[in-house]
């Protein structure tokens, strides 16, 4: 991993990033080329293991730097962080994030960051909502999204974030710690916007994948991609969020690497769907989380409710949850009447 020598660094923070899935971990072993990183898990002898072995199994050959340690428990990556300065990262799926924020009721919080893409199921809420029910208005917290393979980013190589926040002092300690070297990080005030991004182009990478594995060609895959943004815009406008937000890395962007990169755990769902594997079969298969799957419910029920056109990500909803066939997925979106662009 390259070592980050940009003049835009900051001084060394203490991080402790909760959840040691793959992109916690990725995002752990950035932060520490420069900060005194802690990276706690739920299990702890995964946890322990990875201490031991210097790499976490979900990114084998990525060996950690020295300044990211294994927590002794979560009291002990709670303590690293509280002094002012410190910084909270919670890296679970969004499934994991209102138990891991409850766990953090009544304790000291410093500037919480999360990193999850979705919506939760039963509610409907984006994660920055969900902060707000558990954690109240008083803790500094943003989401930090766009284009990113976990895979890539513990390798070292260069990509680029955005940290959305209401708070403009969290916007800056958190591109004070991330910014620099070969990541870099910039700034929203829309975290409507940026979240719905990075939620709903998990749907539309089922969906390429899908279109991709059934032979559909690359006129398929841009039409899809290009519609597709155009739904994720439609939704979060309606939700508040900011057309121009969707142009930039966590829409368009995000939007355009999971789609195509065969590293997307969403879009192998979508290639597994048109193989006509069964979709329990398909995600034990993965070993990750594929937020688009839950996603996709929460998002067809809200967008019903919102009266918001979603084509794909019904037909999404259909193969998933209805026992709809891919074909009959591709034969529903191109048998709708014309429109205008
Ligand atoms: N992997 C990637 O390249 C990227 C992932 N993300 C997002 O980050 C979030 C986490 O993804 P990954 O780390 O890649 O997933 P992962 O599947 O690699 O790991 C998930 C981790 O969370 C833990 N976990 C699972 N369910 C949980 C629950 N209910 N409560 C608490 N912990 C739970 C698991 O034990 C595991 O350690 C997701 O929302 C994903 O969309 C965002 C950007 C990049
Ligand atoms: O969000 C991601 C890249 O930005 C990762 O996508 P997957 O969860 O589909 O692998």
């Amino acid at each position: 991993m390259q070592e980050n020598t940009s003049k835009h660094a900051g001084a060394a923070r203490k991080v402790s990033v909760l959840g040691a899935g793959a992109w916690g971990t990725a995002v752990a072993m950035a932060l520490a080329q420069r900060h005194d990183v802690l990276l706690w898990g739920r299990n702890a002898a995964a946890l322990q293991a990875m201490g031991a072995a210097r790499e976490n199994p979900y990114l084998p050959g990525y060996t950690f730097p020295e300044r990211l340690q294994v927590a002794a428990g979560f009291d002990a990556a709670l303590a690293h962080v509280a002094e002012p300065g410190g910084l909270l990262i919670a890296a679970c799926p969004v499934a994991g994030l209102r138990p891991l924020l409850q766990s953090l009721q009544g304790r000291q919080i410093p500037n919480v960051v999360w990193l999850c893409k979705g919506f939760e199921y039963d509610t409907g809420l984006l994660p920055h909502q969900i902060v707000r029910e558990v954690l109240g208005d008083a803790v500094a917290g943003g989401a930090l999204s766009g284009p990113s393979f976990a895979q890539e980013v513990a390798k070292g190589l260069p990509c680029a974030l955005t940290i959305a926040s209401e708070s403009a002092a969290l916007r800056a300690c958190v591109v004070e710690t991330a910014h620099g070297g070969n990541m870099r990080v910039y700034s929203s005030e829309d975290l409507v916007g940026v979240e719905v991004g990075g939620a709903v182009k998990n749907v539309l990478a089922i969906a390429t994948g899908a279109a991709d594995g059934l032979g559909l060609g690359l006129n398929a895959r841009a039409a899809l991609i290009t519609r597709g943004l155009a739904e994720i815009t439609r939704l979060g406008v309606a939700l508040g969020g900011k057309h121009e937000t969707f142009m930039g890395l966590t829409g368009m962007g995000d939007l355009i690497l999971t789609c195509t990169g065969d590293l997307s755990r969403n879009r192998r769902v979508g290639l597994g769907l048109a193989q006509g594997k069964a979709l329990d079969v398909i995600v034990q298969e993965l070993g990750h989380v594929a937020e688009g799957v839950p996603c996709a419910k929460a998002v067809r029920e809200l967008a019903a409710k919102l009266g918001v056109e979603m084509p794909i990500t019904n037909a999404v909803a259909g193969v998933l949850f209805d026992g709809d066939q891919p074909q009959t997925m591709v034969a529903r979106l191109l048998s709708r009447d014309p429109r205008g662009e």
